[in-house]
């Protein structure tokens, strides 16, 4: 992994919200468009609001989401309220916007649903959790084989945490395959506790702390933006 550590949060989410608008205007000069997925959770608030004042081509921008939990729109837990909120404002305002979830009335329509207007992203931007899950990939959830399959030829799947309810709701997850097949691959976390998980993660490849799966690919580092 490439490690860029901050002093604040602050600092953190507007370095982030510049390389990643660099990667999106660079994939839309080569094919006048680019897919960015986001992250839902408490953390992301002021990256996806400096993101959203970047100067790009939003209009060439379609964002999407790395999980989402199976919820009405309007719920509080919504990963897509929060992007609608703190994103999709200002200039990101005419971006185009695919959620992984219409009604949340039934998670297994809505993974159905969302396949189809799925698009692998350029530019994906992760979170963690203090269990290491990463997008929706909860250890010990009863298909995480499934879900850290390295050949899945399924972008996205349904997960049950196992933990409701420190996690509550049904999900739906990017695969790691999927993760894996896409763009440039960002992780922003913050805090000593996340530091020290990211770094036992970093140490051995396990199961029990599925981001580790992400930090042993060499081929393509994942970059972390961590601020203390
Ligand atoms: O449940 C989720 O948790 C992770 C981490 O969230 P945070 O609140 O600790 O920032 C997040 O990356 C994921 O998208 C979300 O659904």
């Amino acid at each position: 992994m490439n490690l860029h550590a901050f002093a604040s949060a602050a600092e953190a989410s507007a370095a982030l919200a510049q390389a990643v608008a660099t990667d999106l205007a660079a994939a839309i000069a080569a094919r006048g468009q680019a897919v960015l997925a986001v992250s839902g959770g408490r953390s992301p608030v002021p990256f996806l609001q400096a993101l959203a004042a970047q100067d790009i081509p939003w209009q060439q921008v379609t964002v999407t989401l790395v999980d989402e939990r199976v919820v009405a729109p309007d719920h509080a837990d919504s990963n897509a309220g929060l992007v609608r909120e703190h994103l999709l404002q200002g200039r990101a305002a005419v971006a185009a916007f695919l959620p992984l979830v219409n009604d949340g009335a039934d998670a297994a329509a809505e993974l159905a649903a969302a396949a189809v207007l799925w698009r692998t992203p350029d530019v994906t931007v992760l979170g963690m959790g203090e269990d290491g899950h990463t997008a929706s990939l909860f250890p010990a959830a009863s298909n995480l084989t499934e879900g850290l399959a390295a050949a899945n030829p399924a972008a996205l799947l349904v997960v049950v945490p196992p933990a409701a309810p420190a996690a509550p709701h049904t999900r739906i997850s990017m695969t790691l395959a999927e993760l894996q097949r896409s763009g440039k691959l960002y992780l922003a976390i913050a805090g000593e506790t996340k530091r020290r998980v990211l770094d036992n993660a970093a140490a051995a490849v396990s199961d029990t702390l599925p981001i580790s799966h992400l930090l042993s690919a060499t081929a393509r580092p994942l970059d972390v933006y961590w601020s203390a």
